[in-house]
C-alpha cells in the first residue's frame, strides 16, 4: 500500500479523552474512530490488524475441533424467557422492539441462540462431542464504556460453545478449549495465564479467565512467577488426554482478586505477584443451566434421554487489538509481533523529489508485492523525520529505508522496529531478506 494514497488519518497530538496508551496510540496511528460512546469505527490500518488477530484465532480454534458458524446479532427475547436470562440480565442488555410489536435484542453472548440451534438439530449421542464457534460482533450496554476497545459496548468476540453427554466428556471440550486458548495468546506474542475466575452471569462452577499481565488492566490478580516462564504446548494431539497440560498450568497459583483475597484467604505457596491484568479470555464449564431448561437432549447409548452438557468459551477479539499494544509499544509507538502485524515492511523513501532514488523504491515496491511481501510504501512527499515518525507510530516490524546516498551505493538501510537495531543491505539482497 501506498501512503500517499492510504487513508490513515494520524494524528500528531495525544487526544484528550484517551487514558490508556493503547486507546492513544490507536487514536493516533488513524486505526479507529469513535463513533459513540463505546462503539468504533474500524479504518483501514485497524480494520487489517483486527482481521489478522481474528484469523489467528480461527486457525487454532480450527486446529482444536471447533466448527465456525455464525449466528444473528439481533436476537428474540422469547429465547432469553425460556433460558430464564431475560430478566437477570440486566442493563447491559440492549432491548430493541420490532415493527410488529416483538421483543427482540442485540446478543451479548449466544447461550441461548446455540443451544436453539443444537435442540433443533441434533437427536443422538453419536453426534457429540459438538463445539460450535462464531467471532462476531457483540453488544453490552456497559455502564462506563471506557480505554477505547478494552471496555467497548460494540465489540468483536470469538465465542464457541460445547455440547457433551456427560460432565466428564465436557471436561475434554474444556480442556480443548483450555489448550487451544494457551496457544492463541502465545501466537500473538501474549503471555495469557489462565485463572480461577468467578462465572457471572454466565454461570456454572468451572471458569478460568485468560489473562495478560499489564499495568493498565482492569483485573486484579495474584500470579505465580513460574506460569509467566512456562512453555507452550506444541505439536498439540487434541484427540488425547490434555488433563495433564492443564494440571500442569493450574497447579501453580493464579488468581483473580474476586477469588482470592489476602486479607482473607491464607498466603499461596510459591513466589506470588500481585499485579494487573487484562482479560483477553474467559472459558466456562456450565453443564446443563441452559440445556435443561431449553431441553437440549440426546438419546444416549443405552437409548435414554440425556440432558447435554455445555461449556461456553469466549476472546475478546477487538480487546486483543488494546492488550497487544499495552504489551507492545515505546514512546514512538506501536511495536507489532509479526504475526498480527499490519504490513511486515515498511519502506521508506528519504528523497521523493529524487528521480533515481524514487525509481529504486518503486522498482522495490513492486518486486516485494511480486514476492507476496505485504509493505507500507512511503512514498509522501514529507520530510524524513515525519516520514520516522509516522513509520515508528504505526509500528510494522521492519523498516526498509532508501535515500539518494544508499542508491548510489546500492545498499538499503534496515530497521528492527522492536530493537531500533539498524543494518544495511545490498539493494538486491532486499526482497529475498524478507520474502
Ligand atoms: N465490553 C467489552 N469490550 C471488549 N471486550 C469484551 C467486553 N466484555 C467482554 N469482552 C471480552 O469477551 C470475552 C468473553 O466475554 S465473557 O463475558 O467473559 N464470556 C462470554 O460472553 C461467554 N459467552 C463466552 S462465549 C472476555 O474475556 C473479554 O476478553
Amino acid at each position: 500500500m501506498r501512503l500517499s494514497r492510504y487513508f490513515l488519518p494520524t494524528l500528531k497530538e495525544t487526544p484528550s479523552e484517551a487514558q490508556i496508551v493503547s486507546h492513544r496510540l490507536m487514536l493516533r496511528a488513524g486505526m479507529i474512530r469513535q463513533h459513540a460512546a463505546g462503539i468504533y469505527n474500524w479504518l483501514p490500518l485497524g480494520y487489517r490488524v483486527l482481521r489478522k488477530v481474528e484469523q489467528i484465532v480461527r486457525e487454532e480454534q480450527d486446529a482444536a475441533g471447533a466448527q465456525e458458524v455464525l449466528m444473528p446479532t439481533i436476537q428474540s427475547a422469547d429465547l432469553w424467557r425460556e433460558s430464564g436470562r431475560y430478566d437477570d440480565y440486566g442493563k447491559e442488555m440492549l432491548r430493541i422492539t420490532d415493527r410488529h410489536g416483538r421483543d427482540m435484542l442485540y446478543g451479548p453472548t449466544h447461550e441461548e441462540v446455540v443451544t436453539d440451534i443444537f435442540r433443533n438439530n441434533v437427536r443422538s449421542y453419536k453426534n457429540l462431542p459438538a463445539n460450535l464457534y462464531q467471532i462476531h460482533w457483540k453488544f453490552r450496554d456497559e455502564v462506563r464504556p471506557r480505554f477505547g476497545v478494552m471496555r467497548g459496548r460494540e465489540f468483536l468476540m470469538k465465542d464457541n460453545y460445547s455440547f457433551d453427554l456427560s460432565k466428564e466428556d465436557a471436561r475434554k471440550s474444556y480442556n480443548r478449549m483450555f489448550v487451544a486458548y494457551l496457544r492463541t495468546f502465545a501466537r500473538m506474542g501474549l503471555k495469557a495465564i489462565p485463572m480461577q475466575a468467578d462465572t457471572g452471569p454466565i454461570g456454572g462452577d468451572l471458569s478460568h479467565e485468560f489473562i495478560v499481565l499489564a499495568e493498565t488492566g482492569e483485573s486484579g490478580v495474584y500470579v505465580d512467577n513460574a506460569l509467566l516462564q512456562k512453555p507452550i504446548p506444541e505439536n498439540v494431539d487434541y484427540d488425547g488426554d490434555l488433563q495433564p497440560i492443564v494440571d500442569e498450568w493450574t497447579s501453580l497459583f493464579a488468581a483473580t482478586d474476586e477469588k482470592y483475597d489476602p486479607e482473607k484467604d491464607e498466603k499461596p505457596a510459591g513466589d506470588v505477584v500481585n499485579a494487573r491484568g487484562i482479560e483477553v479470555g474467559h472459558i466456562f464449564y456450565f453443564g446443563t443451566k441452559y440445556s435443561k431448561p431449553m431441553g437440549a437432549v440426546v438419546t444416549g447409548p443405552d437409548g435414554d434421554e440425556v440432558v447435554v452438557h455445555m461449556g461456553s468459551y469466549g476472546i475478546g477479539v477487538s480487546r486483543l487489538l488494546g492488550a497487544i499494544i499495552e504489551a507492545s509499544h515505546d514512546d514512538a509507538g506501536i511495536i507489532w509481533p509479526e504475526s498480527v502485524a499490519p504490513y511486515t515492511v515498511g519502506l521508506i523513501n528519504l528523497k521523493a523529489g529524487d528521480a533515481a532514488c524514487t525509481k529504486t523504491c518503486d522498482d522495490l515496491y513492486a518486486a516485494l508485492n511480486a514476492a507476496g511481501v505485504e509493505v507500507l510504501y512511503d512514498d509522501r512527499d514529507e520530510r524524513a523525520g515525519a516520514k520516522f515518525a509516522d513509520m515508528d507510530l504505526i509500528g510494522v516490524p521492519w523498516q526498509v529505508i532508501v535515500g539518494p546516498k544508499g542508491v548510489a551505493a546500492g545498499i538499503a538501510e534496515i530497521k528492527n522496529r522492536k530493537t531500533g537495531e539498524r543494518s544495511e543491505l545490498p539493494l538486491d539482497a532486499v526482497v529475498s531478506r524478507f520474502a
